[in-house]
């Protein structure tokens, strides 16, 4: 890092627990103008906190503590719900203590921050401060998504806040795929899927549920929290909801959800709805009801959800020292997340931290593709389906709500629109799996499309790129069986490893290792 802002410092939005704030008084942000910058050198770090030993009193526990040490809440950091992509002469708007999820015309809605407020720090101020959180243990900033607290839900008491320290998700240098398979050197997966329930859907509920929290301690009137899900969602929900000791609601397509997606509402306690029709069928039954009994909306059409999943964008720019990738992939499916990204880089880029943002590649199933065709079409005729089966089942959705949004991330970022085959996103997971990853099938959506526009010349080999891995590995083992078992109709699946049955003798043992060492060595 080649230089820092001293005022990071004493500034009130950071004190470590060694540091009792000396000056309780409501901040009142300095402007640009007025702060006066020091650099220190490369080799010098900021002064660490000195070793005396600070323990909160016993009788307070994390939260109390943060809430007695806060005065962020006084900043004059604020955000509204605007409708999506408004008109600028339009002044409909609503506080995020509201009940809303749609405009007064039935559109999308977004949350807008007060730019203007955030403009009196410069870019290097932000990068600092957000430097400055990672992994540090002080509520709430320790969390990938509350580090940047500011532009995420900037008027929230930290006490209502409800983290599992999501975030902070490691960017994993695909080295030997990226060399072997595409001649890249470049190439990077950012694991939003190792995370507390196994996918990035945690960075946005965090942000959903704490909110809920707030209003709930205000006593408006939310019995519950709902959502539609095809497993990542309702996992997310229902784990912060059970953290909270809030009533979590999940309608879940029969059948159609991994093993280990359906387990994780189940095991924390959600009232689980297991209905026989698609995700689609799910969501506008949701909608329906919630829109008639206290239930609070939790899929992404709120537009909530999407100021923590925008956090991920920001991670990958820090991640990089603030230098930007060329090219972000990012699986698609409800289209919520493709718009969360561009939501995070642009903001970046808007506040000075960085001077342009990645171009974004939504890639879709084949099997689930009305973006793809869409985009195809040069953005003329959209049409939603009726997605068929695919093992990429968290993207099994052919009627996405934020399809608007993604389609102005995609416009505003140079964007492209893949689609992987099923035969295609097998081979992808199965490939990468035998580098070292352990990914989705998802991921395996994302990285065909990396094959196919590297094939292309479209992604060059010197293309600093990120692929982005929605779930863990781990929740779509179903499918990596069948697959290494050779197990699926029509598919040759022609990486897989199935184990050596062999008798438990000294004999039979050596015969096939000796056979199999043989091989690997005719291959070197
Ligand atoms: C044990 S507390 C630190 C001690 C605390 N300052 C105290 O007064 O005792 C820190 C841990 O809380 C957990 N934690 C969960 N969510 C967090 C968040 N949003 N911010 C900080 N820590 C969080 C993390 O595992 C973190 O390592
Ligand atoms: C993207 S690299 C930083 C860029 C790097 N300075 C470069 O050469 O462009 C940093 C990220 O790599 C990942 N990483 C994986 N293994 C790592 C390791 N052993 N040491 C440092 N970073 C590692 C972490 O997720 C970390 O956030
Ligand atoms: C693992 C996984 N990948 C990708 C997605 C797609 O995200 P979005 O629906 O926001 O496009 C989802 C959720 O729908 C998911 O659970």
């Amino acid at each position: 890092m080649a230089s820092s802002s001293l005022l990071l410092r004493s500034s009130p939005f950071f004190l470590t627990p060694q540091q009792p704030n000396p000056n309780p008084r409501p901040f009142t942000p300095t402007p640009k103008s007025l702060t006066i910058k020091a650099t220190i050198s490369s080799d010098k770090q900021p002064e660490t906190t000195p070793a005396i030993k600070h323990r909160r009193p016993a009788d307070q526990n994390i939260r109390q503590e943060a809430h007695r040490r806060s005065s962020d809440n006084h900043h004059k950091f604020s955000a509204k719900y605007v409708p999506f992509n408004a008109d600028p002469a339009s002044t409909e708007s609503y506080s995020l203590d509201e009940i809303v999820y749609r405009s007064r015309s039935g559109g999308l809605l977004d949350v807008q921050h007060d730019m203007e407020a955030l403009k009196e720090f410069d870019g290097s101020y932000w990068k600092s401060l957000f430097d400055s959180r990672i992994g540090k243990t002080t509520w709430p900033y320790g969390s990938g998504v509350w580090s940047k607290k500011e532009w995420v839900l900037p008027e929230i008491d930290s006490d209502d806040i409800v983290s599992a320290f999501e975030g902070n998700s490691n960017m994993f240098w695909a080295e030997r795929f990226g060399k072997q398979h595409l001649g890249m050197n470049d190439l990077w997966v950012k694991h939003c899927g190792i995370s507390h329930t196994g996918s990035f859907k945690d960075l946005g509920m965090t942000v959903l549920v704490s909110q809920v929290n707030r209003l709930r301690k205000m006593n408006r009137p939310v019995v519950g929290v709902g959502c539609a899900s095809t497993g990542d969602t309702s996992a997310a929900l229902s784990a912060y909801c059970a953290s909270a000791g809030i009533p979590s609601i999940v309608f879940l397509p029969a059948n159609k959800i991994s093993m280990a997606q359906l387990v994780q509402p189940i095991a924390n306690g959600a009232f689980v709805l297991s209905l026989d029709t698609d995700f689609d069928g799910c969501m506008q039954l949701v909608r329906e009801v919630t829109s008639e009994l206290p239930i609070y909306l939790a899929n992404s059409l709120n537009s909530l959800r999407l100021e923590g999943q925008k956090t991920a964008a920001i991670e990958i720019l820090q991640q990089f020292d603030w230098e930007v990738p060329d090219w972000v992939i990012v699986p698609g499916g409800n289209l919520g997340n493709i718009y969360a990204f561009y939501k995070g880089f642009h903001m970046c880029k808007e506040l000075g931290l960085v001077d342009r943002i990645p171009r974004l590649v939504c890639a879709q199933a084949a099997n689930a593709n009305p973006l793809y065709l869409h985009f195809k079409s040069g953005w003329s005729d959209f049409s939603p389906m009726k997605a068929k089966t695919t093992f990429a089942s968290a993207i099994q959705i052919g009627d996405p709500v934020s399809i608007d949004r993604a389609v102005y991330a995609l416009k505003n970022s140079n964007g492209i629109v893949e689609e992987a085959t099923e035969e295609e996103l097998m081979d992808a997971m199965a490939q990468a799996d035998a580098t070292g990853m352990f990914i989705c099938p998802h991921t395996g959506v994302a990285l065909t499309a990396l094959v196919k526009l590297r094939n292309s010349g479209v992604i060059r080999a010197t293309d600093r790129t990120v692929v982005v891995s929605t779930a863990h590995g781990l929740k779509f083992t179903q499918s990596k069986i069948d697959y290494h078992s050779k197990a699926i109709p029509e598919m040759a699946c022609r990486l897989a490893n199935p184990p050596v049955n062999v008798k438990a003798d000294f004999g039979s043992v050596m015969d096939v290792l000796k056979k199999y060492l043989l091989s690997k060595e005719s291959k070197q």
